[in-house]
């Protein structure tokens, strides 16, 4: 080895590596070659492999029931029902919930539940190995090869280049920044019938982009930065965890504001003439904040005067309109409305133009549209809103409804005079207004957490009885479930029959990855704001972590963020509309007259409503105005 070039420290790092590999051959040999005795599972439950299928076997079936899909898009859970509830039903007649319990969480398998001590001997197993080592010993081989014959200096480098290279493996994975592409081309560029017109489009959508992107990388790092500082005054015990736990799905930017230094700091770069969005065109305008989600745009507009101008449509609004064309013409004071129109376009409309039941919803609304337009106008503000909202859900790509003559001579039927308001109003109001009367065993859906789920496949199945679930079903019931104590078992049985998701009401983050918020995700349709089609792709990977959509144990109802005067608001006047609901229920049905009870829900386009399921289990839909005036 001398005579080679090689130092002795060099022949003694081989040794070494040699040493270090047959210990790990040696202790590999010793350590992972256990296995596990069929035994040690309960026979009776699992059976063994001589007389049923093995626990690895059952898992695999059951990874794969919860896949399957049934014709309507949702997942059928028949496989493991018809698996597991028969069973045990002719087995024993008493079927308890516990033991249904038990079984649940016996069949489905568990991840997280595993030993430490083995998790730890996983790993252990595994850097020795030899998957690490094979690497340093490629490099060290490397090293001294290149010491010994080119030189001192490439030997250095070329060192340095092996370990970037392992960085880039497996073992040290690290992600690339997430980029965006440049605008090429958008639809409304597309429209456009002549060359200069589509031009000048084009460049304003570009320099649309370029701000955009100026600013939101702008923003981006000095985030970073005042994130890093959070982080170190958490860590010195500067007691801001309460931020800290203010995280939620869009929140990125806004738990930052929460931090006085940081609400500096973006103060600072909307008052950069460089980076001020406000001074854009309008079209740029809506372009840029219909990339951002909802929560952004509000503490965009709480920053400064020039913001709040910008996006407050509440006050602005003057009916411009002089025909019936349906045609507004574009003004400065309506791109608050148009932003925030793109804004509900981008996070709700499929639900009412796309998904069955919230057409039904809509179509219902529509239904008393004549008795409607016969009322006194409170508002005349208030029919251009509706108007865009209708545009909205009928220029939808997939639009079944064909309303264009109700927007031609639509007035004033929805109560609110701003799209902001609507669209936090809706976001807080959809889910029982689009599942309201969804409590037939045919056709049943139920809200949990945010999120609405199809039980039509399961109703009968449910341990808790058929009725319990009917008697909730049709309305947001995380309370009741909550109340009940369900399982883990019973939440993972649940995931698989999500229908609408809550991007707002999910946990981006329960795998411990990074979180998808705020102003790093750029993107049409975030997934992290509005309502998402449970099979679309950035759900997929993370709809089946527990916690995702359903907290892992009982947990208060999840909301969405910076919603509290809406959200009070609609609670009291829910409470309000309760009685008297209640009261007219006890009046005019009588206790045998209904199932259940009067259920209310607030219709984005004509106030509260009710509704209850009458004595031949039919559906009944009231406004409570028409009631409580009678
Ligand atoms: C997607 C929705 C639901 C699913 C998947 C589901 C599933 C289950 C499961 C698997 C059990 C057995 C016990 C357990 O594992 O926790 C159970 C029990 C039960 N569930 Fe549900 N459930 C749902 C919604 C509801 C709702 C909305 C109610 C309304 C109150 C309800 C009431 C009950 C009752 C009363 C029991 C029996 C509890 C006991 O005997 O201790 N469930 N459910």
């Amino acid at each position: 080895m001398l005579l080679l070039g090689f130092e002795p420290q060099d022949v003694l790092r081989v040794v070494v590596g040699i040493a270090l590999g047959l210990l790990t051959f040696y202790r590999r040999e010793l350590s992972c070659n256990r296995d596990y005795h069929p035994d040690e599972y309960d026979e009776t439950l699992f059976g063994n492999s001589e007389h049923g299928p093995s626990v690895h076997d059952r898992d695999r079936d059951t990874a794969n029931s919860l896949q399957l899909r049934d014709d309507h898009g949702s997942q059928s859970i028949d496989p493991l029902i018809e698996r597991v509830i028969p069973r045990r039903k002719s087995s024993s007649s008493l079927l308890t919930a516990a033991s249904y319990h038990e079984e649940v969480m016996d069949v489905i398998p568990e991840k997280n539940n595993e030993d430490p001590t083995e998790e730890l001997l996983e790993s252990a197993g595994f850097f020795l190995s030899g998957g690490p080592f094979l690497h340093m010993a490629i490099a060290v081989f490397h090293h001294l090869v290149v010491t010994s014959f080119i030189g001192t200096h490439s030997s250095v480098s070329s060192l340095l280049c092996w370990f970037t290279k392992l960085n880039n493996t497996h073992l040290f994975h690290s992600k690339a920044p997430h980029q965006e592409k440049p605008i090429t081309q958008t639809p409304e560029s597309s429209r456009a019938g002549d060359e200069e017109t589509e031009q000048t489009k084009h460049h304003v959508y570009s320099v649309a982009w370029n701000a955009g992107t100026e600013y939101f990388s702008s923003i981006s790092s000095k985030l970073d930065r005042s994130n890093g500082r959070i982080i170190n005054r958490q860590r010195s015990g500067g007691g801001i965890s309460r931020i800290k736990n203010r995280s939620k799905s869009t929140g990125n930017l806004q738990q930052c504001l929460s931090d006085d230094h940081s609400r500096a700091v973006f103060r600072e770069m909307v008052a950069m003439k460089k980076l001020d969005v406000t001074l854009l065109p309008s079209d740029a305008q809506v372009v840029i904040f219909s990339y951002l989600p909802p929560a952004d745009v509000l503490a965009f507009m709480c920053t400064n005067k020039a913001g709040k101008k910008l996006l407050d449509d509440g006050d602005t609004i003057v009916d411009e309109r002089g025909d019936d064309s349906g045609s507004v013409p574009l003004k400065n004071v309506d791109t608050a409305l148009l932003i925030w129109k793109s804004l509900f376009q981008r996070d709700y409309s499929w639900v009412l133009s796309d998904w069955d039941i919230g057409i039904e919803a809509f179509q219902r609304s529509m239904a008393n549209y004549e008795s409607y337009q016969q009322r006194p106008q409170p508002n005349p503000k208030a029919g251009k809103v509706f108007r865009h909202i209708l545009s909205t859900i009928v220029d939808s790509e997939h639009s079944t409804l064909q309303l264009r003559s109700v927007i031609a001579t639509s007035s004033s039927i929805h109560p609110t005079t701003s799209m902001k308001e609507f669209y936090f109003i809706f976001s807080e109001t959809w889910l029982n207004y689009t599942i309201a009367g969804c409590n037939s065993p045919e056709k049943c859906f139920i809200g949990l957490h945010g999120h609405v789920f199809n039980i039509s496949n399961f109703v009968e199945a449910h341990p808790g009885s058929t009725e319990t679930l009917l008697l909730q079903s049709g309305r947001d019931a995380t309370v009741f479930f909550e109340s009940m104590g369900h399982s883990l078992g019973a939440r993972r049985l649940a995931l698989g029959m999500c229908a609408v998701v809550n991007g707002e009401c999910t946990r981006w983050n329960v795998s411990g990855g990074e979180e998808l918020c705020g102003p790093f995700k750029l993107g049409a349709s975030g997934p992290t704001c509005g309502l998402i089609k449970p099979n679309s792709i950035s759900l997929d990977v993370k709809r089946n972590i527990p916690g995702f959509l359903i907290p892992r144990k009982r947990s208060m109802p999840r909301t969405q963020g910076a919603l509290h005067r809406i959200r009070e608001r609609l609670r009291r006047e829910e409470e309000f509309e309760l009685v008297n609901a209640a009261r007219w229920g006890n009046e005019s049905l009588g206790r045998n007259g209904m199932f259940g009870g009067v259920h209310v829900y607030y219709d984005p386009f004509r106030g509260w409503q009710m509704w209850y399921t009458d004595r031949d289990f039919n559906i009944v839909y009231l406004s409570t105005r028409s009631v409580c005036t009678k």
